[in-house]
């Protein structure tokens, strides 16, 4: 079944380097020449899509990273504080949808169930932005956008996803993003090696996630790269606020510590 999913994968060679200690926050050309001002928050939609009212003040947090990058263990130690509520992506209903696991069969077939898991992402991930806000702040795990430049991207590039389904899925992202706000205020980025990663996946064991290769890994690492750090692929949509995570767990939680103010208050 390992073959299956990785032998037609032609990966590159992993060669980054990695800053170890300080913490970046990078604007991006792109969102300049959209957004100025309190207008980056939540309030900056287009007036043509479906905004939610009330919301003005409140502030939209994604923590993006790779696969075992540390997100849970990071919303785990935000839930803890008051005003802040977390949203987890929806990995279990990925599991298990109507007695189906749509996630363990693209890992064993990608070609063939990439396109099935995707389109279950892509609404499952919708569902969570358009919950109605229960807090001031809400820190949520990944977006549709990562699942659309990041996981989407690397089926189609692997020569895992056949082009009619990646177009398919393309045109139903362009549609939502233009129809339906997705707001967003800061994009926390957790930013590890492809290595360590690979270490903590390992030693999470999660069944589905059994057949996975370091290049797998270092497939999905390059291409947060290329969108959150590099500016070479796709628009970034908030500021990023990047956290080297190849730390040990204390170290994490005092980085954390050391960065709550800039993360809660992401829309000021
Ligand atoms: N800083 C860390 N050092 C060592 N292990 C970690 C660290 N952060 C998380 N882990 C462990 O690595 C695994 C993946 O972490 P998790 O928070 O679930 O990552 P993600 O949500 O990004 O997939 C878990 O077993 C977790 O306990
Ligand atoms: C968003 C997204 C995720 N996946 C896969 C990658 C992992 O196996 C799990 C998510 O686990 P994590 O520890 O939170 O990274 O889901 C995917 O295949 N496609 C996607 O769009």
């Amino acid at each position: 079944m390992i073959v299956g999913f990785f032998c037609r994968v032609v990966l590159p060679l992993y060669s980054h380097k990695y800053p170890s200690t300080h913490v970046l926050v990078r604007q991006t050309p792109a969102l300049g020449k959209h957004l100025s001002g309190r207008s980056r928050s939540s309030t900056s939609v287009n007036h043509r899509k479906l905004v939610r009212n009330g919301e003005g003040k409140k502030s939209v947090i994604w923590l993006e990273g790779n696969i075992a990058s540390g997100k849970t263990t990071c919303l785990e130690y935000f839930s803890k504080t008051s005003d802040i509520e977390v949203l987890t992506e929806p990995v279990s209903k990925w599991r298990n949808v109507q007695g189906c696991n749509p996630l363990g069969l693209m890992y064993q077939d990608p070609s063939r169930w990439g396109l099935t898991l995707q389109t279950y992402v892509q609404l499952t991930m919708l569902d969570r932005h358009v919950l109605p806000m229960a807090s001031p702040i809400r820190m949520m795990e990944r977006s549709i956008y990562s699942a659309k430049y990041i996981f989407v991207e690397n089926l189609y590039k692997s020569g895992k996803m056949p082009e009619v389904d990646f177009a398919v899925l393309s045109e139903w992202f362009e549609w939502i993003v233009k129809n339906i706000a997705i707001p967003v205020d800061l994009i926390v980025y957790l930013q590890t090696s492809p290595q360590t990663c690979y270490e903590r996946l390992k030693q999470r064991c999660r069944e589905e996630e059994k057949v996975i290769p370091l290049e797998y890994i270092e497939s999905i690492h390059n291409l947060y790269e290329d969108w959150l750090i590099h500016h070479k692929s796709f628009e970034v949509p908030a500021p990023v606020l990047v956290m080297p995570a190849d730390h040990d767990l204390k170290k994490m939680l005092h980085q954390f510590e050391e960065n709550r103010e800039k993360i809660l208050m992401a829309n000021c």
